[in-house]
């Protein structure tokens, strides 16, 4: 598609999005969103090729929104972008401090979101890497992450919260062993983990959100693997999961004798 024209739709495809905003602060959020430089940034992602068309809004959370979109080849693609106001920077600057690969990233609010898409694109690879159940990582640009497209052409994945699992226990021991995979193969700890960071797909959990995820000899990766640990049973004990002691969980995980 000419350049002209692919950013010709580009605009008319944002202003649709926007107009059909049911409500005021919807729309403000969009205009946040959609601030001149991350415009320019879809834009290039548009004609790299990564991404053919925005098709629908799937989330607006409290850091970032994310849409679905299309590829050349028509598969389907999900695009966080990360916006760039104060109460984001400025929980996204504390965990950036904490981690050594991100030494002497300071200063603009654009490098520090710029930092942290790439940092969650990087937690991404690790993961996908070492076959933890995550979306796959294809690109990321400035304040944006493109990645697999969980879900159906209507609707994305539910998240576990949303969700009537068939078959509880094993879904159980499936996100357990995602976590132990996670730690022991892609040294990390994911550090933000619950029910609602975890989609259901084809009778799988599929972790998501993994922006904060930190490498295990972070000073903190031990209490960050036990609150997840203990998020997770206490969601599965609330499904009446026979579930296993945390700290044998835990124990396990990091190679612990009992
Ligand atoms: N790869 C994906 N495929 C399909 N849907 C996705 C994907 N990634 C995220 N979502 C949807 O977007 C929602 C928000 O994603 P995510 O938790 O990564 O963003 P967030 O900005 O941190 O959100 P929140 O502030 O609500 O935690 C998810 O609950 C899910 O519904």
């Amino acid at each position: 598609m000419p350049e002209k024209e692919a950013y010709a739709q580009l605009e008319h495809k944002l202003m649709a999005l926007r107009e059909n905003s049911r409500t005021g602060d919807e729309r403000k959020t969009l205009d946040e969103v959609f601030d001149h430089e991350t415009v320019m940034g879809i834009y290039k992602l548009m004609t790299s090729k990564i991404i053919e068309s925005v098709l629908f809004p799937i989330s607006t959370g409290k850091e970032g929104n994310v849409f679905a979109c299309e590829n050349l080849q028509g598969k389907l693609l999900a695009l966080k972008i990360y916006r760039t106001s104060n109460s984001t920077f400025n929980r996204i600057n504390k965990y950036i401090e904490g981690d050594k690969r991100f030494l002497g990233i300071s200063g603009s609010k654009r490098k520090v979101m710029a930092a942290w898409a790439s940092k969650e694109f990087r937690n991404l690879q690790r993961m996908h890497e070492a076959r933890v159940n995550v979306p796959e990582p294809i690109k990321f640009h400035r304040n944006m992450v493109v990645m697999e497209y969980i879900g159906s052409k209507t609707a994305p994945a539910p998240t576990l919260r949303q969700v009537a699992l068939d078959d509880p226990s094993k879904v159980y021991k499936n996100t357990i062993d995602n976590i132990s995979l996670m730690y022991q193969k892609a040294g990390l700890v994911h550090a933000d983990l619950s029910e609602y960071n975890i989609l259901y797909y084809k009778r799988k959990p599929v972790i998501i959100d993994v922006g904060q995820a930190v490498l295990t000899d972070h000073l903190n990766s031990k209490d960050f693997l036990e609150r997840d640990v203990k998020n997770i049973n206490r969601y599965f004990r609330s499904l009446d999961v026979d579930i296993e002691d945390s700290d044998h969980i835990i124990n396990n995980i990091m190679g612990i004798k009992g």
